[in-house]
């Protein structure tokens, strides 16, 4: 028996997957015992990802085709927007990141990578294209921040990093969005596999520039 789309596609991209969702930032994560220069060096990069995310789910919006898709993925767009933006100005705020940190690190390598993979989905104006790069990033996401261990850390940086990609709302989202793929996915097979297999191979290296050597 055929498994649905977006788990082929989801198993076609092993081992980068489960090397993503056991990565060693995430261990750390989970545990509070991440370093605090890691875990800035890791929000000021993803907080790049999420202005570039943003205009994904933006593309997202347009390019759905039905008005029951353009409201989920509208109050999911909100939910970055506010309750997540919002998370990102506090744990700056906790960290001692201020807006000149900020704007004087590079992107990392992947981060770069990444804009440029979401600005070329949304380029495509393909809603499958897009689906394929959302169901990865968070997917993804929720797939390690579902295994995380409880209780969570009691600092909030790691707490509500975990919880906002592990809730009710984040669930069904993800639900919705593997959905959608599994629908409009397979008609645009090639399409949608290779952004799929490029956002699993960015995620892994994403974390891997966390620790890696030379970056500021
Ligand atoms: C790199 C990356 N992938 C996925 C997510 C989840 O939105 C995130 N915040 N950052």
């Amino acid at each position: 028996m055929d498994p649905r789309f977006s788990e082929r596609l989801r198993a076609g991209s092993e081992p980068a997957w489960s090397r993503a969702v056991r990565h060693r930032f995430v261990q750390e994560l989970c545990s509070g015992r991440i370093a605090d220069a890691d875990m800035a060096r890791y929000l000021v990069q993803d907080h790049r990802f999420i202005d570039a995310f943003v205009t994904l789910v933006g593309a997202a919006v347009a390019s759905a085709d039905s008005f029951a898709a353009r409201l989920r993925l509208g109050r999911f767009l909100g939910m970055v927007c506010s309750e997540e933006n919002d998370y990102f100005l506090r744990a700056f705020a906790a960290l001692g990141i201020d807006e000149a940190t900020q704007a004087a690190a590079p992107d990392a390598a992947p981060t770069a990578g990444f804009k440029a993979l979401m600005r070329e989905a949304a380029a495509t104006r393909s809603y499958a294209a897009v689906l394929a790069v959302l169901n990865v990033a968070e997917g993804l996401y929720l797939d390690w921040a579902g295994r995380a261990p409880r209780p969570l850390p009691d600092n909030f940086v790691h707490a509500e990093w975990i919880t906002l990609h592990d809730n009710p709302f984040f669930r069904e989202f993800v639900a919705f969005l593997r959905e959608e793929l599994d629908r409009v996915g397979p008609s645009e097979e090639v399409l949608a596999r290779g952004f799929f297999e490029r956002a699993v191979a960015l995620e892994l290296a994403f974390f891997d520039a966390v620790y890696a050597e030379g970056d500021s």
